[in-house]
């Protein structure tokens, strides 16, 4: 893995002079003591998604482990990638702060994907990376990442978490599906549809916090709000890869809050153009993380969505922003869910 590379574990994430996330009792009941942790609970995405192999100074090679049915790469991947090779050779005392990418191609699930890191500057506060991922001889993506030391300021504010119901609450997606697909008049052409997506293997586990809205049964306002989690064990400590997972996550189901408002209509072709990330603060992504989305425009065939990842304990962890393209069709028959 990349983190080799690094010396071990590495935290190149932001400390706003934060300490470790304090654990809330489902936490610490689902915290598996390392001992007791083996390479199958260790989420896949550590093990795999975001395990760079190095090929020569400033370039790795990454795999794919899920894939859309668009069948172009998961636009996360390749950033949660990019990140991982941007932050193989910053120093320890540097934490990532911020990342902007444009997707120029679509990705091919039927190769690998290079990533060359350019080390654009190393300040004495800031350093900037650049990272190319290549497929074909051709970048698919181009992406600048920041790196900041600890600099803390009295300067600090931040909005103020939603309220909603706990994770402990709330049913994951796959136990929605189950639940729908027990009603005995659900339209076949649903049916198939949710057993494609319980066939997913989806590498985060998700909690939507209103079910009909999360499936645009209804537009009932313009904001997503789920909790989301790494599937699998990724432990304390290595905040380099808790912000390549939350980069990951961060695209899932982003793009499609554009559509919220629009309940007659849906997407006949989409695609993330750009992706935008500010880690705030310290976090693990393998706890609960309340993805808070909403769309603040759309037109001209791009929908514009911004995304904010709260610590269970109210804490804003991360903020997204992301443009995709977005042409859509009428929806013929509502869907009988
Ligand atoms: C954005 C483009 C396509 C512009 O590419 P372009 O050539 O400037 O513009 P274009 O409009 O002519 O698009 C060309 C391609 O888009 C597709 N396309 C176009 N219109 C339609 C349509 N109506 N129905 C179906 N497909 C359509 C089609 O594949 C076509 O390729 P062709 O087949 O002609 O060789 C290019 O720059 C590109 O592919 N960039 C990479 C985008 C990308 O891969 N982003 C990351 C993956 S998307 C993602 O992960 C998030 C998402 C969206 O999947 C999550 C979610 O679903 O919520």
């Amino acid at each position: 893995m990349v983190e080799r590379e690094m010396g071990g574990s590495t935290d190149n994430c932001n400390h706003s002079g934060d300490t470790e996330p304090p654990k809330s009792p489902e936490d610490e009941s689902s915290e598996r003591p390392e001992a007791q942790c083996t390479q199958d609970l260790k989420s896949v995405l550590i093990t795999s998604v975001l395990n760079l192999e190095k090929l020569d100074v400033d370039l790795y090679r990454g795999t794919h482990h899920w894939v859309p049915r668009s069948q172009r790469l998961f636009g996360g991947q390749i950033v949660g990638q990019a990140l991982v090779a941007a932050a193989a050779s910053v120093s320890d005392n540097l934490y990532a702060h911020s990342l902007h990418c444009y997707f120029v191609r679509a990705g091919d699930p039927k190769v690998p994907v290079l990533y060359q890191v350019d080390r654009t500057r190393d300040g004495r506060s800031f350093t900037v990376r650049s990272v190319r991922a290549i497929q074909h001889g051709q970048p698919i993506l181009i992406c600048q990442a920041s790196f900041h030391m600890l600099q803390p300021s009295p300067l600090q504010h931040q909005f103020t978490m939603p309220v909603v119901p706990q994770p402990e609450d709330l049913l994951t997606v796959e136990e929605l599906i189950h639940r729908y697909l027990s009603k005995p008049d659900l339209a076949k052409k649903s049916r198939q549809g949710l057993n494609k997506l319980l066939a997913n293997e989806v590498p985060i586990e998700i909690k939507p916090v209103h079910p009909p809205h999360f499936y645009r049964l209804s537009a009932v306002e313009l904001r997503k709000l789920f909790w989301v989690r790494a599937r699998g064990y990724i432990g304390e400590g290595n905040m380099k890869l808790h912000c390549c997972v939350a980069a990951y996550v961060s695209d899932y189901a982003f793009l499609g809050t554009a559509l919220l408002p629009h309940p007659n209509y849906r997407a006949q072709f989409s695609a993330s153009l750009d992706h935008a990330m500010w880690f705030h603060n310290t976090f693990r992504s393998d706890e609960w993380m309340l993805y808070e989305c909403e769309s603040p425009w759309a037109g001209g065939s791009r929908g514009l969505v911004q995304g904010r990842l709260w610590r269970r304990d109210g804490v804003l962890a991360a903020s997204c922003s992301q443009e995709g393209v977005l042409r859509v069709k009428p929806v013929t028959e509502p869907s009988k869910l």
